[in-house]
């Protein structure tokens, strides 16, 4: 239980640092100021009654106060004294709400930040593996919810000690009466434990259901045009108004669980002070005067107590959020990259995998793999439909790490290479184009500076792609987007991106895929003018690509069945022959 309260404090702790007691002193100031000038009610209160015999010596002490202040005790030096202190201490409640601001803002641009760094160096083996609608459920809409916890957890603090400094305002003005009512008051806490269990349980529930709504809408977005033309969108609609009416349940009990804790803490807390007012002065004989400026305190208290009660509410309400990004932030440095400093500077000889085994979770993909691929030579890759062929050249982009086994770029394993060194000097073309809504020229540069080099450059590459019959002159500044290209037309900015790059290695899975044959012979001539200079591997299906390879290698369920040239595979590989005939070449 105090364990649980501790975590919490260190969490805040540890992103906002002493700061956070700087914040917390100010409220104590507040609160003091606030006691001390409504202490001034004490002398106006004795100034208005003639029987104030105990007020009168406690007021003794304010009275003492004003001399040494060089002041006299009269209506004006105490309404004088009065409003100055409230001057002063709004001055140092701007001060605190300023502060508290800032110590926001700088929590959520953070964790915000440190979230976005740990994703950039997550292993992708655990991206592919992950449930995406959490992933970006995660890195948007709960870091938010977070900085709503901070917030709201910030206030509860502060209310906290506020309320405490009043506490000991009143205990200092009228002991008996306040013990009794902390007493009493404290009882009723057994009442909000139990709304505040319920809220938590509600909050757990929210991030798990947003969660998979927002996997939905991803998935909604991503195959909305599929959904449209199979008639299914409705369908799919229906599972999409499922999960908000979800979402929406969730919220609306954590609404009546925090209408509930807010509403009732007034009327129980006057219930209390009335009750044990009336014990005071009827069977205990106190005087209602002194207990006035008790109450005043516990008024106050109670007010903050009621702020305390709204914020720890809301805290309550986003802690599921807080819980889950504890536990997706130990999740992703878990699954990090490991990756060191060695600058990849270029293939001096060749890439070699050393008894490479590969899986994901228990399926084996691929199995004790040997390979050399020389520099400057084209590597092709065959092989029926799931063989491992992609996975293998993810392996070899560093994309991948393997179970067992090594990769080495020039006699160095490659996790000894900054990896990003090293992927800077690949070229990576899949079936799956990337396209970016931006313009052309950043599409193929990747944000490169618009020099006139780096034209020439593009309009180079734009048509080594074959672009030319879709990209007017001037198109450097065109704006394009996934959605106003074909499937060919972007996998050619594609390609022209990788050739912008001027890689050493070019990896291209299926990467003419979509291409009709007089284009794809178009990029297919240019490609092999690389041959003998680039480090090519090809992944095709169309072995008309892969005639011209140097080596061609024959992967059947995760194994390495074959390799040679593609005359030498025809002569002894039947599977390779079949397939080659089954293509009419
Ligand atoms: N993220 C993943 N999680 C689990 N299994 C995967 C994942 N990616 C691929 N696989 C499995 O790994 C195996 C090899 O896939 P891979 O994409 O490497 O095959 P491939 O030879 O390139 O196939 P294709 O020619 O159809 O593209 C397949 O059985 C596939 O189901």
């Amino acid at each position: 239980m105090m364990e649980k309260y501790f975590k919490n404090f260190l969490f805040f702790y540890k992103a906002i640092g002493n700061r956070l007691f700087v914040a917390l002193t100010l409220n104590v100031l507040v609160g003091i100021l606030d006691g001390l000038g409504l202490a001034m009610f004490l002398p106006l209160l004795q100034m208005v009654s003639d029987n104030g015999g105990e007020i009168e010596g406690k007021s003794a002490v304010i009275e003492g106060m004003f001399s040494s202040m060089g002041l006299e005790l009269n209506l004006f030096s105490v309404l004088l004294f009065m409003v100055s202190i409230f001057a002063v201490k709004g001055l140092i409640k701007f001060l605190s709400f300023s502060f508290q601001v800032i110590i926001l803002q700088s929590f959520i641009r953070t964790v915000r930040i440190d979230m976005f760094d740990k994703f950039h160096v997550l292993n992708y083996k655990y991206f592919t593996q992950s449930d995406f609608g959490r992933l970006q459920n995660s890195v948007t809409a709960e870091v938010s919810r977070v900085g709503q916890a901070c917030r709201s957890y910030l206030k509860t603090m502060e209310a906290l000690v506020l309320v405490m400094t009043y506490l000991v305002l009143a205990f200092i003005t009228n002991p008996q009466f306040s013990l009794l009512v902390t007493v009493v008051a404290g009882l009723t806490n057994f009442l909000y434990k139990f709304i505040n269990r319920k809220t938590k349980g509600q909050s757990r529930i929210l991030v798990k259901r947003n969660d998979f709504f927002q996997g939905m809408v991803l998935e909604y977005l991503n195959n909305f045009k599929y959904l449209k033309v199979s008639g299914k969108i409705q369908v799919f609609g229906e599972r999409l108004t499922k999960g908000i009416k979800q979402v929406e349940e969730t919220n609306k009990r954590i609404g009546i669980l925090n209408g509930i804790a807010l509403t009732i803490r007034e009327p129980i807390l006057i219930f209390v002070l009335s009750a044990v007012m009336l014990v005071q002065v009827e069977v205990l004989g106190g005087s209602l005067g002194l207990i006035l400026l008790s109450i005043v305190f516990f008024y106050r208290a109670l007010q903050v107590v009621l702020v305390m009660q709204n914020q720890y509410n809301v805290f309550l309400s986003v802690e599921g959020s807080l819980r889950n990004l504890e536990q997706i932030q130990r999740e992703f440095d878990d699954h990090h990259q490991d990756t060191a400093g060695r600058t990849f500077t270029g293939l001096r000889s060749f890439i070699r995998l050393d008894g490479i085994r590969f899986g994901f979770g228990d399926r084996i993909v691929l199995n004790n793999i040997d390979l050399i691929i020389p520099e400057n030579k084209t590597m092709a890759f065959v092989g029926p439909s799931g063989s491992g062929k992609t996975t293998l050249i993810n392996l070899i982009a560093g994309l991948l790490s393997p179970d067992s086994g090594q990769i080495l770029y020039d006699h160095k394993p490659i996790y000894e290479y900054d990896i990003s060194s090293l992927q800077s000097r690949i070229g990576y073309i899949t079936q799956e184009a990337v396209v970016f809504s931006d313009t052309l020229f950043n599409n193929i540069s990747l944000w490169d500076k618009m020099t006139d080099e780096n034209l020439s450059r593009y309009e180079r590459v734009v048509q080594d792609a074959a672009m030319d019959e879709f990209v007017e002159t001037d198109s450097a500044e065109n704006q394009v987007s996934g959605l106003n290209l074909s499937g060919g037309q972007r996998q050619r900015v594609s390609i022209a991106r990788e050739l912008f790059k001027e890689p050493d290695i070019l990896i291209m899975d299926e990467a003419t895929s979509s291409l009709d044959s007089a284009t794809e012979a178009v990029i297919q001539r240019r490609i092999n003018e690389f041959s003998g200079k680039k480090t090519i591997l090809i992944v095709a299906h169309r072995l008309s690509t892969v005639k011209k390879a140097d080596i061609v290698v024959y992967l059947n369920a995760g194994n390495i069945e074959a390799q040679g040239t593609y005359e030498e595979l025809m002569d002894t590989v039947p599977k390779f022959q079949k397939m080659v005939e089954l293509q009419n070449l």
